[in-house]
């Protein structure tokens, strides 16, 4: 079985081509895949944060269907990061620089942009639906229908939050760097992503945003189904979204932000339609690290003792980029 480990501002994850399997893989083969090499101690290579399927869309309309799966075998509506990695492989496997991929919610636009540094493949991806109620969100928190900017007590006394769908959950607060840098993120998201907890019972990407300047801002982010990752694609947006919303106002809507993440940076912008529904689009790398051979049958055992294994080249450029490009950015 062919995989191809990417990433996307160092969120990674393991394509999977189904469309070139013999037999597409059961759900609980898939679920029980992703919990396998994604494990970062015992998984593939050093595991990941998801396993991205690809299989054919449901009309001429797309090149492709991307699935995503958590490391911990939940499945999400989005993937923003992936999406722009699974872009670029359906961009060279089709030779087209621009077209539509589904997902769970919507067909979305993707393509091309012009790369960030040498070495750099950038993609851009539309996020959407966008959504604030409590139902697409999951969310219940007493007499809210609409989570914008207001306390919630039973996670924090001084923390205002904000959560929109995009359309997988998240939960978004401004706080200032120490806070950013703290504790209370992991304490936050561990909670709200605990069997049982009333709030979020199926979970949410709860993120702190730091303001660094007008229109740059830096996102960590605790992912339902994963825990901390490097950066979180529909994280970013949701995030930069919230900032036009209570920082900009309209006049942001249109404007390049520049987004600084734990593992790089990437560029959004929020944009309204004539009906009123925002959505974003997500700017930044594709990168494909390696492209890897593994007995199916093994990897579901959890056995990668023969695994082929054959980096591009492609993350020396990455990580110069970063000590480069976006560290001057900071
Ligand atoms: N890292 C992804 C989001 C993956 C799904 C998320 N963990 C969820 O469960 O909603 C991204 O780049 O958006």
């Amino acid at each position: 079985m062919k995989l191809l480990k990417v990433h996307g501002s160092g969120n990674d994850f393991f394509i999977l081509d189904q469309s070139k399997l013999e037999k597409p893989l059961s759900e609980a083969e898939l679920k029980l895949l992703a919990q396998k090499i994604c494990d970062r101690k015992s998984g593939l290579h050093g595991g990941s944060d998801g396993v991205l399927s690809v299989t054919a869309g449901h009309n001429d309309a797309v090149v492709g269907k991307m699935r995503v799966i958590n490391a911990d075998g939940s499945e999400a509506s989005m993937c923003g990061n992936g999406i722009r990695t699974v872009a670029r492989y359906l961009s060279e496997q089709n030779n087209q620089n621009a077209f539509k991929v589904e997902t769970m919610q919507a067909d979305l636009e993707v393509k091309r942009e012009p790369d960030f540094a040498p070495g750099i493949t950038v993609f851009e991806a539309e996020i959407s639906p966008v959504s604030f109620t409590a139902k697409a969100l999951g969310m219940h928190v007493a007499g809210t229908e609409k989570l914008v900017n207001e306390s919630i007590p039973e996670l924090s006394a001084t923390l205002k939050f904000s959560a929109v769908a995009v359309p997988n959950p998240h939960l978004i607060a401004f706080v200032d760097h120490a806070t950013l840098i703290g504790e209370e993120l992991g304490r936050i998201a561990s909670y709200l992503n605990s069997k049982g907890n009333p709030i979020f019972p199926d979970g949410v990407n709860v993120s702190f945003v730091e303001v660094l300047a007008k229109n740059k801002i830096f996102v960590r982010t605790y992912e339902r189904g994963v825990g901390f990752t490097n950066a979180c694609g529909t994280a970013m947006s949701a995030s930069s979204l919230m900032y036009v919303l209570l920082f900009t106002g309209k006049s942001g809507l249109e404007e390049k932000i520049t987004v600084l993440n734990p593992g790089g940076m990437v560029k959004t912008k929020v944009h309204q339609r004539a009906d009123g529904s925002y959505w974003m689009s997500l700017i930044g790398n594709a990168t494909f690290v390696a492209t890897v051979e593994v007995e199916l049958s093994a990897a579901l055992a959890g056995d990668f003792s023969q695994v082929s294994w054959q980096e591009t080249g492609e993350q020396k450029a990455y990580e110069h980029f970063v000590r480069s490009v976006v560290k001057n950015e900071l």
